[in-house]
């Protein structure tokens, strides 16, 4: 039967199949005998698979073939990744632009979408949220704003999660496993030996791990992060992640202007009359200097 890979711990793979998807029934502990040999590849939490049942009360199995994957992401490693979800706070603690725009280049480097949430709308007292949400969206991205605390846009944002995998993201602080509890909330997990064998591992490594959340739903939940750094990337490709610059740089009057400064230049004067967030641009200036800096290997 078909299935999919939620974790991987130390040489077993659970699998989640068949029809209980709301409950750790449907979660088989699984070695995967033979496929390196026969797929070339290694198992990733994400694959879908073929699996076979080996003992039913058990919940034991054997993975048999490794269907095709259509992505691969590699921080953090996982297969099938439809689209990321960062989120961050609209203040305590106020966002860091500059960290939400290295993650977001780090996603357009792997080709993954990403859904940018603002969590704690309920105590955006200086009404803060459609600014935030205006400069990326202005930039082509999708945004959300949430109260995991009040549960208010939760029924949108699961919306925006249905029938994909998700990788979910942000520095600590921001709520978000206030947010993924929320988006967990209706689904009866059993407990039982599947989740106790699962619980053991979780203090050796930190493991990725899927959580369903409806069927074809899932999201996986990546520890905080403090800080980013930019990888196989030279500055002159650092416009090209920044895609509201694109219309604008045809009035640069030389071909590959960093946009710094270069004396006629489209993208600074597109700042100066607002129609590109000047904390977007700052943003750039800082990762462009970063990566000029950056030593050569
Ligand atoms: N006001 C408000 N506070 C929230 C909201 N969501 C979470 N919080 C609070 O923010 C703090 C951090 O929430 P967590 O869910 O632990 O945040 P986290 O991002 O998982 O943080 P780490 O565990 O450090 O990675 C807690 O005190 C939560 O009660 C919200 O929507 N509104
Ligand atoms: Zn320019």
């Amino acid at each position: 039967m078909k299935g999919k890979i939620i974790k991987g711990i130390a040489g077993f793979y659970y699998v989640h199949a068949g029809d209980a998807l709301h409950s750790a029934d449907g979660i088989y502990e699984c070695k995967a005998k033979g496929v390196f040999r026969k797929d070339h590849r290694k198992p990733l939490v994400g694959d879908d698979v073929e699996m076979e049942v080996i003992d039913e009360a058990q919940k034991k199995g054997n993975i048999t073939e490794l269907l095709p994957r259509h992505s691969e992401l590699i921080r953090p490693a996982v297969a099938n990744v439809d689209q990321a979800l960062v989120i961050f706070a609209i203040c305590k603690p106020q966002p860091n632009f500059n960290l939400l725009d290295r993650f977001l280049i780090m996603m357009q480097q792997q080709d993954i979408p990403c859904i940018i949430c603002f969590n704690k709308q309920d105590i955006d007292a200086e009404g803060k949220k459609e600014d935030y949400c205006s400069i990326y969206e202005q930039a082509g991205f999708q945004t959300i704003t949430v109260s995991a605390r009040e549960k208010e846009g939760i029924d949108r944002l699961k919306d925006l999660l249905r029938g994909k995998t998700t990788t979910v993201a942000g520095p600590s602080g921001v709520g978000k496993s206030s947010l993924v509890n929320c988006l967990q909330s209706g689904i009866v997990m059993e407990t039982g030996s599947i989740s106790e064998k699962i619980e053991r591992g979780k203090h050796t490594t930190r493991h990725s791990e899927l959580i369903s959340i409806a069927p074809d739903t899932y999201i996986l939940d990546t520890p905080g992060f403090s800080s980013l750094g930019l990888f196989g990337l030279e500055k002159e490709q650092l416009a090209g992640y920044y895609p509201e610059f694109v219309p604008f740089e045809k009035y640069c009057r030389f071909g590959g202007c960093s946009h710094i400064s270069e004396p006629v230049c489209g993208v600074k004067d597109a700042v100066a009359e607002g129609e590109i967030s000047r904390t977007r641009y700052e943003n750039y200036c800082l990762l462009y200097e970063e990566l000029k800096s950056q030593r050569k290997y």
